[in-house]
């Protein structure tokens, strides 16, 4: 960023001038840290920082201002107390909180000319946005992923808010794909990670499916087969290693071999071919198991097996051999934690039973297989963070806060960092966009929910549209004047037990029966939050492209047409990750979230089309060369 001599100067003034002014970071995590420091050394003097974590030794990477003394510790602290010892008289308020606590309100956000972020998560994001617009504070918002970073910078009524444009949420990939016919590696690590380690080491309440189907009727897709359920606990006198052995012919072998059945399904695709351990391993090979034991006191089937390389691709014996010592592995030394598993990148033992049971499918599909290293970033969706974006983002959002702060607003851009320079340029400044009259955050403009009025529940509404999709906290959902839901700790008895029965009652069966016309509104007071949801009717919906059996789309002209809704608003309608925990679909980096540079035509009135994202030629063109992530 070169700067003239008369603009480091007039830099400086503005610098002077704004360093009295208090802030609110949230996050000290990668960028966290950065912004922290930089913002210190330009001057700032009064800065409260939130940070609900503890320090990991996997963030004494990047994170600089930790050490390995401080693993286990606040960051927000830890973080605060590095500081102070470089720039001892700078007021440093640390919060070691989730910043969507209560005690952060509307009046705590009031108290900061700006509010910088760098988190890493969408929903605290949002919830950010929305206490910045209810406080009017103006807030900087940034992320990074590898080499990709942005800074964006969103003032109410003036810019863009932070949900302005919808941001295409991971997509799910479609159920038959990963329980019948995976056709990418990704595929089989969903399976591995969501059915099998699920299956057999976490929550039994949870319904999931271990069959590969021999039909692709959906309706099939999820099997509540008692038989089925019953395979899967261990018999009474049965080895860890032999219930290991049936595990594995059951899902590698009889499975494959149902699902050929269904000659249907392979017409044009290629046949998977059945696992049967005696054909992958000899006896001998079965008997160098358990030889040597980990050193460090990490259970790991690997350290067990003598498997040293994690950039290695096992043989498919080896990963045989994987598979059955860390299902033993699981239940002789990790027995605790059976039946709460759920996938965790930093869980050794985990990953390496995901690696060895993907690659395992892989392998009966033709699909090639890959290192547990190389596994276990795709399962942990783990991009490799680099240290040196990070402190270019922080100084971006340095930069923009001062331009802020001395009110030079028209200054203020939205900026890129990509990889490959673009005209010689690494950082592209954009200018930013005015707010999106369609925005259901900053204006109040009405969504349109689809549903099947006769099944739907209000529970359902809760969790897949209201929590999900629009980000509410603690919604309070209203028909007209009448109270349907409050969420909350001070609601009278009488008033729980009333929501309580209204909640799996369909809405047909409401006392003023919930049906196409009907305006539900959705407000959270905490983030000073308000929507209206335009109720239709529909009876059928497509179980691939919406699996949620509901639809939510800012285009209130649907509403007057009866068959098909308007095209769908990318974010809104996309299943996120956290709802199938599958990972988003082809190419594409699932933490990266496309957002439209500044688009000069929307101006406020005018119309602006929340359009599919297939069709949105800018993002299209940002999407090949300069991807804008938003997660660290
Ligand atoms: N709701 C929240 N309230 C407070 N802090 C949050 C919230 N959500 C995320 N954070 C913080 O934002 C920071 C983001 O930092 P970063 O992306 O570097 O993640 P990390 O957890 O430190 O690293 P990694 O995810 O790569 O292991 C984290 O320190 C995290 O604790
Ligand atoms: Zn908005």
């Amino acid at each position: 960023m070169a700067m003239s001599d008369s603009g480091e100067l007039s830099q400086q003034m503005y610098v002077n001038d704004v360093q009295k002014e208090k802030v609110l970071m949230v996050g000290a995590g990668g960028i966290g840290c950065e912004l922290l420091k930089t913002l210190v050394l330009t001057g700032f003097k009064h800065i409260h920082l939130i940070d609900m974590d503890t320090i990991e030794v996997s963030n004494l990477n990047r994170q600089f201002l930790f050490r390995k003394s401080h693993v286990g510790q606040s960051k927000a602290k830890v973080a605060r107390e590095a500081v102070l010892k470089f720039r001892p008289g700078v007021e440093i308020v640390a919060h070691h909180a989730n910043v969507k606590n209560q005690e952060f309100d509307i009046d705590f956000f009031k108290q900061f000319s700006v509010v910088l972020n760098g988190l890493d998560n969408l929903d605290a994001r949002r919830h950010v946005n929305r206490m910045c617009l209810a406080a009017g504070v103006p807030l900087v918002e940034s992320g990074t992923t590898g080499y990709l970073g942005q800074v964006t910078v969103h003032i109410k009524g003036r810019t863009e808010c932070y949900e302005c444009q919808p941001k295409p949420a991971p997509k799910s990939y479609p159920v038959c794909t990963i329980t019948s016919t995976p056709s990418k590696l990704i595929h089989c690590i969903v399976w591995a990670k969501e059915l099998a380690l699920a299956k057999l080491f976490g929550d039994k309440g949870q319904v999931s499916d271990l069959d590969v189907r021999s039909t692709s009727n959906e309706d099939n897709a999820v099997s509540n087969d008692p038989d089925e359920a019953e395979f899967f606990e261990v018999r009474s006198g049965e080895s860890n290693r032999s219930y290991a052995e049936r595990v594995f012919n059951r899902i590698f072998g009889q499975n494959i071999v149902t699902a050929l059945q269904n000659e249907d399904t392979w017409k044009a695709r290629r046949r998977p071919d059945p696992l049967f351990l005696d054909k992958v391993l000899t006896e001998e090979d079965a008997a160098t198991q358990n030889n040597a034991s980990s050193n460090d006191g990490t259970v790991s089937a690997m350290a067990s097996l003598n498997l040293k390389n994690p950039q290695e691709i096992w043989s498919v014996k080896d990963n045989a051999r994987v598979f059955l010592e860390s299902i033993r592995l699981f239940l002789e030394k990790r027995s605790k934690d059976v039946g709460k598993i759920v996938f965790d990148k930093d869980d050794q033992l985990a990953v390496e039973f995901v690696t060895a049971a993907a690659n395992l499918r892989a392998h009966s599909f033709g699909i090639p297989m890959q290192s547990v290293f190389e596994a276990k970033g795709m399962a942990g969706n783990i991009i490799h963070a680099i240290a040196t974006t990070n402190a270019i983002i922080a100084g971006l959002i340095v930069l923009e806060a001062l331009k802020l702060l001395s009110n030079r607003t028209e200054e203020c851009r939205m900026t890129y960092c990509v990889e490959h320079p673009s005209g010689k340029m690494l950082l592209m400044p954009v200018e930013m966009a005015e707010p999106n009259p369609r925005c259901y955050v900053c204006s109040e403009t009405p969504l349109v929910l689809e549903l099947n009025t006769a099944t739907a529940t209000m529970r359902e509404v809760i969790e897949k549209v209201v929590k999900r999709k629009l980000g509410v906290t603690d919604p309070v959902i209203m028909q007209g004047a009448t109270l349907l839901h409050e969420a909350g700790e001070d609601i009278e008895e009488d008033m729980v037990a009333y929501y309580r029965a209204l909640l799996d009652k369909k809405f047909v069966d409401y006392p003023t029966p919930i049906t196409t016309g009907v305006v539900l509104t959705v407000e959270d007071y905490h983030q000073d939050f308000r929507c209206s949801l335009h109720v239709k009717h529909r009876d059928t919906f497509d179980e691939e492209k919406e699996p949620e059996g509901m639809v939510l789309t800012g285009d209130l002209a649907s509403l007057n047409t009866t068959e098909t809704a308007a095209a769908p608003t990318p974010a809104l309608d996309a299943p996120s990750k956290a709802e199938n925990g599958h990972a988003e679909e082809e190419e594409e980096d699932e933490n990266v979230v496309m957002v439209e540079p500044a688009p000069k035509a929307a101006t406020a009135g005018t119309k602006r089309k929340l359009e599919n994202e297939e069709t949105h030629p800018t993002e299209k063109r940002l999407r090949a060369s300069e991807a804008v992530p938003v997660e660290v």
